[in-house]
């Protein structure tokens, strides 16, 4: 049982070196979308894909470097490819989703809600989903944005993608205490990390965490950290990562 993970980019929302952090996570049976932002369309172009050869895509929360891709998915699917792609989204944001962020560009007569476009599965928080055989999802919603609803992943019980999220010592720590091997987390390189944590804070963290950690959502100064980031290796873009075995 192996789960795969390929990075479309790994760029903050501000990065132009790099594209916006979303990925492509597969098994023998799924692939799916981990987030689908402004880049996704033309970044899954220069991998030489098709958005008709996933099946779907997860998503964290409503930020453009997130969500910004959904529209062009959703209308290549429905008149390119005349098929529903599964969305995986927290219940807190299905609402949010068509009427902030997709009913603008998307709502015509027979389009009207997110279900005309995406075959919606809303997830419930702290709960295991399994998306087949081979890979389970649990959301886990973490502080990013005040009273802004933004969502974590846990894969297998054993993977933790940050999504985007201010430092949690305390939950990382928990997480590595329940069996989590591996953590993506998102970096700020530059600045106060107001929304999501900086490297200065990850590297707070003690070895036993650290040698855990890799660093995604990073800035275009990516080349000034090279070998400045403790244990905790970059993420580099387009390579298949195995995430789980
Ligand atoms: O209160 C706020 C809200 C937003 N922002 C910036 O806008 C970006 C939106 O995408 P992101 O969540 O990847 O990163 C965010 C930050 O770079 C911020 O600095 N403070
Ligand atoms: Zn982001
Ligand atoms: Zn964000």
């Amino acid at each position: 049982m192996t789960v795969k993970l390929q990075m479309l980019g790994t760029g903050s929302a501000f990065a132009k070196r790099y594209a916006n952090n979303n990925g492509i996570i597969s098994t023998s049976n799924t692939k799916l979308f981990i987030d689908c932002g402004i880049t996704a369309p033309l970044a899954l172009h220069q991998l030489g894909l098709t958005f008709d050869q996933l099946d779907g895509v997860i998503i964290t929360h409503l930020h453009g470097d997130h969500v910004g891709g959904l529209e062009e998915y959703g209308f290549q699917m429905m008149f390119r490819y005349k098929r529903k792609p599964k969305l995986y989204i927290a219940t807190t944001l299905v609402e949010p989703l068509w009427e902030n962020t997709l009913k603008g560009g998307m709502s015509q007569p027979g389009l009207e809600c997110l279900e005309d476009v995406f075959d919606v599965h809303p997830l419930e928080p702290d709960t295991n989903y399994a998306i087949d055989d081979e890979l389970s999802i649990r959301l886990i919603q973490t502080p990013h944005i005040p009273d802004k609803s933004s969502y974590s992943l846990l894969v297998n019980e054993t993977f933790f993608y940050s999504a985007d999220m201010r430092f949690q010592p305390q939950l990382l720590e928990q997480l590595v205490q329940q069996g989590v091997t591996s953590i993506w987390h998102d970096c700020q390189l530059v600045g106060a990390g107001e929304v999501h944590a900086t490297i200065t804070e990850l590297l707070s963290l003690p070895p036993s965490i650290q040698s855990r950690v890799s660093l995604m959502h990073y800035g275009d100064e990516r080349s000034e950290w090279e070998g400045r980031t403790g244990l905790m290796p970059f993420i580099e873009p387009h390579h298949v990562y195995t995430i789980d075995s």
